[in-house]
């Protein structure tokens, strides 16, 4: 490859997504296992929960208060019947960070249930955890809604609510949560406009735009995994307490049973990667074909996520790679800007890290994918 030459980034090689981020349950479970390690972020506003005698995870040393303080363009207001709701207090752009806090509570999902104490005070652990949070913090939790009256305890009520699952924490085998002051005040839909990811540097979570969000629209992040079918993204969600009215939920008759179509064929598009991959490597060398036929496959996927507003994190990347390099191969410099933008902003959005897609947007005719058609296979073996 030409020293020069800019690389197109591989959609393989996201390093720190965790599928189960953003998709999991984030509801508390009950374990065997002994929880006593406490630690209380050092110099910070935020509680870790650690296994016994695991000092597992590295702790970062942070002056929080000033790193991790949100920026200015949300606010929490009321969102009608789903109770308080986060807002855009400002035009927000894809890819944008809307929001980023340290929680008030990091937990390893599994913690011990206490049989022989009362049931309201079942899980002395998370009570201890919360006990050693300075009292503004500690109220800040107390006043998250708790959407789970039926619990006894209090506090699994409202980490039941509020917890985000955050995957695991490096070091780790468990599953991590957190709930969080601001964050945890986000409304679910199953076309999110916001994805939010934990930052193991700053020891914080990030919310970043999935979507352009206009100044006073509501910030959306989903609770479930949303490439599911309606049925068992209602059931999923029961967990919370609450049945989900968005867009596409409350679809009927034939638009519903399209939405449901786009779903399945979304979460199931992973499966159809490497053969798309060597599709596009076959029509790079391959005269005959037509220019535009190695993208049909791709844009009608891209078709997809539009129509549901869901740019899905397994799979979106590859979509749009496989469209940023036939766009090279063909020479067109504004399709393949188009598509490196996007690929720019969301895995920004869902990364925090631009992956090299800024480079490809900037000088797209530096990629090896440039011009390969039009050489007619001459370098095409020396790419790989
Ligand atoms: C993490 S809290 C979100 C913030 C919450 N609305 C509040 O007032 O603090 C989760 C709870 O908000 C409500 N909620 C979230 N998304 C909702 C939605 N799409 N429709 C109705 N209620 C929703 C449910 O009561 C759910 O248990």
């Amino acid at each position: 490859m030409n020293a020069e030459t800019i690389p197109i980034p591989d959609p393989r090689e996201v390093q720190d997504f965790d599928p189960s981020s953003n998709a999991s349950s984030s509801q508390l479970g009950y374990g065997e296992e002994q929880l006593d390690s406490l630690t209380l972020y050092p110099g910070t506003d935020c509680v870790l929960l650690q296994l016994k005698n695991r000092n597992e995870i590295p702790l970062p040393h942070l002056e929080p208060e000033s790193e991790a303080a949100p920026v200015s363009s949300y606010l929490i207001a009321d969102a009608g019947s789903s109770g308080f709701g986060v807002f855009a207090s400002t035009p927000i752009e894809r890819g944008d960070l809307i929001m980023r806090e340290r929680p008030l509570l990091v937990y390893p999902q599994l913690v011990p249930f206490h049989r022989n104490l009362p049931p309201e005070h079942a899980y002395p652990e998370l009570e201890e955890a919360l006990s050693r949070l300075p009292t503004h913090r500690r109220e800040s939790f107390f006043r998250l809604v708790n959407s789970h009256p039926e619990e006894p305890s209090r506090v699994k009520g409202i980490i039941d609510t509020n917890a985000l699952h955050i995957g695991l924490l490096p070091g780790s085998t468990q599953q991590y949560a957190a709930v969080c002051k601001d964050t945890s005040r986000i409304n679910h839909s199953c076309s999110p406009n916001a994805a939010y990811r934990f930052d193991l540097d700053t020891f914080s979570i990030e919310v970043r735009a999935l979507f352009p969000i206009p100044a006073g629209s509501q910030v959306f992040i989903s609770y479930i995994d949303p490439a599911q079918s309606r049925a068992a993204r209602q059931q999923a969600l029961s967990d919370y307490g609450f049945v989900c009215a968005c867009a596409y939920c409350s679809l009927t008759g034939p638009e519903l049973a399209q939405s449901e179509t786009r779903r399945g064929l979304i979460a199931r598009a992973d499966a159809d990667h490497a053969a798309r991959d060597a599709a596009l490597e076959r029509w790079a060398r391959d005269p005959i074909m037509p220019d535009d036929y190695i993208n049909r496959v791709d844009k009608m996927y891209m078709d997809l996520f539009e129509a549901e507003q869901l740019y899905y994190e397994p799979v979106w990347e590859g979509f749009a790679t496989r469209l940023c390099k036939a766009c090279c191969a063909v020479e067109d410099a504004e399709g393949a800007q188009m598509w490196a933008r996007l690929a720019r902003t969301l895995t920004y959005a869902y990364t925090g890290k631009e992956r090299g897609w800024a480079a490809v947007e900037a000088a797209p005719e530096r990629t090896e994918w440039w011009g390969l058609r039009r050489r007619k296979n001459t370098h095409f073996f020396a790419l790989s």
